[in-house]
């Protein structure tokens, strides 16, 4: 059986490579040419650890194939994987744009049954809408089935992740499609969820919104433990042995950014508008999320007495450590505010580079930690790259002008960073 990935970005890529693993012959498509031909060469268009070896692995089996062509692409296979992207419109709504093309695709040049699997986080009713899309692009009347089947993974463990799911969730109106389903992952060692589409469908959205919902909680209460001289960090682990809250997404920091948890959050919340139902929690989210960053802003400025002619080294460009991803990145609008109260910056991320929208006369990228930090009268850390937290900052002191650390992902040992002599804060351990 030979299965098509429509959309071969960070979700398509993994997807077609553990097919590949699963041992199904796998084509993979995108409109974009440029990604088609790096992949076809064994180069990742992205940084993902171990994806790259798997891609090399499977090209020179021949497992996989990438193809821009969309007749081929949709005539040879039997499967077909949509993970193409649901970016964020203005009013928070999700961009269908791409579903969509790849729906009349489908419908356009299907010539007997489909399978259609549906990996990209989509408003609840989207399959039937897909449904409708291809039954609408088909020339003569062809059957074929779509079934909701949303991803989980994270980026930076998106290899660990896609073969270890915590679940499967599978929506479908047909219990052969969803059988189908199953088969194709048969030797993943996963609890399956089996259930209606929109059911898969909004068990996405709240999976990632009560993650959202975890840290913008953490994060509020970390703005009252600078207040009253406790330490949120301690606070975590004191409620997260709780099985009931568990111990993960308790970090307080800067705020939660990346290409899905801002977008999926306010898709959510859209959806609830449309609905007439206000989602009051989750509209709080949001706003903390938004506003963290200035809180954290704030404090930088009144420990330092204003940013304007300082030099600030900013140690993190990426959304999360473990990607260059930088869609959201809390460290973006950092910087843009720092350049706006006249601040120098000097940058320094271990596999992302300054976008061109930040490329300014004073702003800089180094490549070591070293030359990020020196002179600078603060360290502000927006990512929590390990080697942030392994950096020798008992040696780091001489070079900077003045010893302020911001740590905006308490990675840093506060004690001990202020016996070394630095004025030291970590968020909400104030
Ligand atoms: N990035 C992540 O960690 C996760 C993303 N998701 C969801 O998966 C979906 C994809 O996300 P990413 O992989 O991050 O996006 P991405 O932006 O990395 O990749 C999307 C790809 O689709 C391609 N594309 C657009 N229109 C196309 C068309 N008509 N035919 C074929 N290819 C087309 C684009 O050129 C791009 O390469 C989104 O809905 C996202 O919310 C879900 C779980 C995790
Ligand atoms: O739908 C998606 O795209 C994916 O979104 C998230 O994955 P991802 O965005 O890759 O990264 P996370 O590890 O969830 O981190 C998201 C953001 O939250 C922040 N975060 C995370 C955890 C925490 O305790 N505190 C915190 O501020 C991170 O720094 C990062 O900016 C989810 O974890 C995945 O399950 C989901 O599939």
């Amino acid at each position: 059986m030979k299965t098509l990935v429509a959309g071969v970005g960070y979700v398509g890529t993994t997807t077609a490579l553990l097919l590949a693993e699963l041992g199904w012959k796998v084509l993979g498509f995108d409109t974009d040419n440029s990604k088609i031909s790096a992949l076809s060469n064994g180069t990742l268009p992205f940084y993902e650890p171990g994806l790259d070896t798997l891609l090399r692995t499977h090209l020179s089996n021949a497992n996989i194939c990438f193809l821009v062509d969309p007749v081929q692409a949709i005539r040879e296979s039997q499967v077909v994987f949509i993970c193409v992207g649901t970016p964020s419109l203005e009013d928070g709504s999700s961009d269908m744009r791409y579903i969509r093309s790849v729906a009349e695709m489908i419908g356009n040049h299907m010539q007997e049954y489909k399978l259609i699997v549906m990996k990209s986080t989509v408003p609840v009713g989207t399959q039937k809408q897909v449904v409708q899309w291809i039954s609408e692009a088909q020339i003569s009347s062809i059957p074929f089935d779509v079934v909701s089947n949303p991803e989980f993974l994270r980026e930076g463990s998106a290899v660990y992740d896609a073969f270890h799911p915590d679940r499967i969730v599978i929506g479908s109106d047909s219990d052969a499609a969803a059988q189908q389903v199953k088969m194709i992952y048969r030797d993943i060692d996963s609890p399956y969820v089996v259930t209606k589409p929109a059911t898969a469908e909004m068990i996405k959205y709240a999976a990632n919104a009560f993650l959202a919902a975890k840290i913008s909680y953490m994060n509020e209460l970390a703005r009252l433990c600078d207040q009253i001289d406790v330490s949120i960090s301690d606070i975590a682990v004191g409620i997260g042995y709780d099985p009931r809250i568990g111990k993960s997404f308790l970090q307080a920091g800067i705020g939660y950014g990346g290409s899905c948890f801002p977008k999926d959050v306010k898709s959510l919340l859209h959806i609830a508008k449309e609905h007439d139902t206000n989602l009051s929690l989750l509209q709080q989210v949001v706003h903390i999320n938004e506003t963290q960053y200035q809180y954290f802003i704030e404090q930088m400025v009144r420990r330092l007495g204003g940013l304007d002619g300082k030099i600030i080294a900013v140690l993190g460009l990426s959304f999360k450590p473990g990607t260059d991803d930088l869609r959201e990145a809390p460290s973006l609008k950092m910087i843009s505010h720092l350049l706006q109260s006249e601040a120098a910056i000097q940058v320094h991320d271990p596999v992302a580079a300054l976008p061109e929208q930040l490329l300014h006369k004073n702003i800089v990228q180094f490549e070591s930690i070293m030359d990020t930090v020196r002179q600078a009268d603060a360290v502000v850390i927006c990512t929590e790259w390990p080697e942030y937290a392994s950096a020798s900052w008992s040696d780091l002191i001489q070079l900077m002008r003045n010893a302020a650390v911001f740590d905006g992902r308490n990675v840093l040992d506060g004690e001990q960073m202020k016996a070394w002599g630095y004025d030291y804060y970590g968020i909400g351990n104030g």
